[in-house]
């Protein structure tokens, strides 16, 4: 069993390097109690195109996880607008599900994403991300409902740290050897949430040092700075993220939603407007089916049964 460690750093006065990475690569397999893609992928065909840089398929006994495997290998799943279109509407497929009850992201063995699409940015002008606002869509991620979960593997450069921060229960593997990050400057600063939601999850005095030096972290440091929740050896990685995800989905998806809702206000307003949205939430629960079945199964010493109503 390896020893799991990630790496960050960043470099220059420009962008997050954040590498969440293992140190075996076992051939990609498909998750224990994954669906078939045909059959997990049955709702994404009906709800438009195939995918390009995508597989999307239901996981877990149940088929109650949504599973999201970034797939652009030769761009080493750096994020082009098509794949964060086509996230977008793979998002909204689950989030439309009534079967699933929590959505696990992940990448290949070499890279969960190497960042923005470079090549995409490059000859792009003010006019042209201003006037068309360039990564205004990218925010789907922070407004899905149901609780999504990273498992980071490989490269996660940049965007992705965001997009790690993003999702709520970040689970990451580690490896062993390290890449340098590039030589030179390559974006103006963070431009996706990365300064703002990197520093509300470690803190500033972290994520200035990710940020303006490039410094690497270990998985360790990520874990203990609270960047990710939990640290897996390599072949455990995703078994573990499906598994936390069916844990999630067993619960009432009324009140994690809720549950949700109110944490995530804790990491976006004050406290005193955080504790009244949790107020707020915690009476909400009583209009449910499913707070009076959670109870009344804990006094009657049965496992509840959630209708999400
Ligand atoms: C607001 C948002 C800001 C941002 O996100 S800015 C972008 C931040 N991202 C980066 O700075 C990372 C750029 N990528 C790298 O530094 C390296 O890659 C890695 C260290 C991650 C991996 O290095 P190695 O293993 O040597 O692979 P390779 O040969 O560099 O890449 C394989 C192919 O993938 C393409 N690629 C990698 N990252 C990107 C990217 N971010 N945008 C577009 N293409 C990318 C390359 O060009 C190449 O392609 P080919 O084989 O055709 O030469």
């Amino acid at each position: 069993m390896s020893l799991a460690r990630a790496c960050a750093c960043t470099h220059g006065l420009t962008h997050m390097w954040h590498s969440l990475v293992c140190s075996r690569a076992p051939p990609a397999r498909p998750p224990a109690g994954s669906r078939s893609a045909p059959r997990g992928a049955r709702g994404q065909r009906r709800a438009g195109p195939p995918f390009q840089f995508l597989q999307v398929q239901k996981a877990g006994s149940k088929g109650s996880v949504g599973l999201i495997r970034l797939q652009r290998p030769q761009a080493l799943n750096a994020l082009c607008e098509g794949l964060m279109a086509e996230l977008r509407r793979a998002l909204d497929a689950f989030e439309a599900d009534a079967q699933v009850g929590a959505i696990v992201i992940t990448g290949s063995d070499k890279a969960f994403a190497a960042g923005a699409d470079i090549k995409e940015m490059q000859g792009k002008s003010f006019q042209q991300c201003y006037g068309g606002a360039f990564l205004a869509g990218w925010d789907r991620v922070a407004t899905v409902r149901k609780p999504t979960i990273a498992a980071v593997n490989g490269y996660a450069v940049s965007v992705p740290v965001s997009l790690r921060a993003l999702c709520r229960v970040p689970h990451a593997r580690g490896r062993d050897s390290w890449r340098s990050p590039p030589a030179v400057p390559i974006t103006p600063s963070p431009g996706a949430g990365g300064t703002q939601r990197l520093t509300r999850a470690v803190g500033k005095s972290l994520a200035m040092e990710m940020v303006l030096t490039g410094e690497r972290i270990s998985a360790a440091e990520a874990k203990a700075a609270g960047l990710v929740s939990k640290v897996f050896p390599v072949d455990k990685l995703l078994d573990a993220a499906i598994s936390c995800a069916e844990k999630i989905a067993s619960n009432s998806k009324l009140v994690v939603a809720m549950a949700k809702e109110s944490v995530n206000a804790a990491f976006e307003t004050t406290l005193a407007e955080g504790n009244r949205t949790e107020k707020r939430l915690f009476y909400a629960t009583f209009a449910t089916d499913d707070r009076k079945e959670g109870m009344t199964a804990f006094v009657e010493k049965r496992k509840a049964n959630f209708t999400d109503s």
